[in-house]
């Protein structure tokens, strides 16, 4: 009795398809991981063999397929970009032939890791894979735009925020609680793109906020791992000149801004919204930090030169290179923080409060902003675009990226 064992993978799920000849026929039983054999059918040894052929991709398929991937509008997402890696290397050159990449170059060793795994699959068979994977996705995105044809999601809402508009107040709250609020790269662009949406809104005020126990725990420390093919150095600059115009729009935001932070609020969005907003309110549970020397990183959103001028040089140099946490309380005492309120009557009294503010003339009030802050504008950008630089620099320290590891890998949280 001949036996032969095909991999195939459909979608997520790979089958093991073993063939059994016997008199003319061929057995097939097909299993699924963790599952004992789902069926044995029986076929003429003929049909079998023309589904044999007809499952090999051939070089025209996958060179098809390699182009489809460049067309994808949707990013996929990390994992099956991996994937797609994997089998395109599986199938170009065989089995994983590279030595091993060190634990800090996370990009390469996940790569590494993917492909590895694939063991010795048939160099035909990882082809087919990557075929029958670029289908998938080319055919989900399909239906997915088919839902509904035409939408722009930013017009429809937002992935990452939640923004709301009543009584003249423009409210944009984070919203990836799971995550403690953490901004991906998504969420970046989706509060510049909020923030310009609000500047043009006919509200007189913004807000913002964070949904669930954190108000924001920073920067996204995954960011860090989704690696262009121009390497570490490339992912660098583009960081750099992402939060360039990040805190850009916050410099420039016309309108008054309001923080309202009834939790912690940690890094990156701590900076900015502190920074320049009008009036900062937080619970009595709020707390700050700026953890940037645990990361190995440097102060940004500005605060190199806000919080010496708003705490006094020796405090903000406890809480810019030593990360001191303050309490809402402390961060009140040195003017980091407008008022604090009590927990549970927080929500009520700021939203009262708030409601009034937006009753004052918008034109009144933008104008005074505009006069407070103009004559800083040109000094804000100038301090952005020279800590950009020094962050840039900053990521690729060995001190960053053992930072990072050890926040992924969980052996150490800040
Ligand atoms: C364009 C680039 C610009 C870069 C600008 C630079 C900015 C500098 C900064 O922002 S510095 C601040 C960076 N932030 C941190 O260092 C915080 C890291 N997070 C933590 O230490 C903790 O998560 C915590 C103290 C905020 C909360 O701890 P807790 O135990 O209550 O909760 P978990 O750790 O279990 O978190 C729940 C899930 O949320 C994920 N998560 C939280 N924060 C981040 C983050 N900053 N980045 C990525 N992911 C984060 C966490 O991984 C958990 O996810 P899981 O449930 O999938 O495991």
């Amino acid at each position: 009795m001949d036996k032969h064992s095909i991999l195939v993978c459909m979608g997520w799920e790979q089958l093991e398809i073993r063939l059994q000849k016997c008199e003319g026929w061929e057995q097939i039983e097909i299993s699924l991981p963790n599952c004992s054999s789902l069926q044995v059918i029986s076929f003429p040894v003929v049909q079998l063999h023309l589904n044999r052929t007809a499952m090999r991709a051939s070089q025209k398929d996958f060179e098809n397929a390699m182009n489809q991937v460049k067309l994808l509008k949707k990013d996929p997402g990390n994992e099956v970009k991996l994937k797609l890696y994997s089998l395109y290397k599986q199938a170009t050159e065989g089995p994983c032939n590279m030595p091993k990449p060190g634990v800090f170059d996370l990009i390469n060793k996940a790569k590494w890791d993917a492909w590895n795994a694939l063991g010795s699959l048939p160099k035909e068979t990882a082809r087919q894979n990557y075929v029958d994977l670029v289908s998938s996705l080319s055919s989900s995105l399909e239906s997915s735009s088919q839902v509904e044809p035409g939408t722009d999601r930013k017009s429809t809402g937002y992935e990452t925020l939640m923004v709301t508009s009543e009584d003249g107040i423009t409210k944009i709250m984070l919203n990836r609680p799971t995550k403690k609020n953490a901004l991906n790269v998504e969420m970046y662009h989706e509060i510049m793109h909020a923030l310009k949406a609000a500047s043009k809104d006919d509200s007189a005020i913004t807000v913002l906020t964070g949904n669930g126990d954190y108000y924001s725990s920073g920067n996204d420390l995954t960011n860090f791992t989704d690696i262009p093919p121009g390497g570490v150095e490339e992912k660098a600059k583009n960081g750099a000149v992402l939060l360039r115009e990040f805190v850009g729009c916050f410099i420039d935001f016309p309108k008054p801004l309001i923080a309202w932070s009834m939790s912690s609020l940690w890094g990156i969005f701590r900076s900015p919204s502190l920074g320049y907003s009008i009036a900062v309110y937080a619970s009595d549970r709020a707390t700050f930090h700026t953890p940037f020397s645990h990361l190995g990183q440097s102060p940004e959103g500005c605060s190199s030169y806000t919080f010496p001028k708003i705490m006094s040089p020796a405090k903000a140099t406890e809480m810019l290179v030593f990360g001191k946490k303050l309490t809402a309380g402390e961060a009140c005492a040195q003017g980091l923080v407008t008022e604090v309120f009590p927990d549970s009557t927080f929500q009520k009294e700021v939203w009262t409060r708030l409601k009034a503010f937006a009753k004052l003339p918008p034109n009144a009030m933008r104008i005074s902003k505009e006069i407070i802050r103009n004559r800083e504008k040109e000094k804000l950008h100038a301090v952005n675009a020279e800590e950009c630089s020094v962050l840039q620099g900053r990521w690729l320290s060995d001190e960053c990226m053992n930072a990072v590891v050890n926040f992924l890998s969980r052996k150490s949280k800040l």
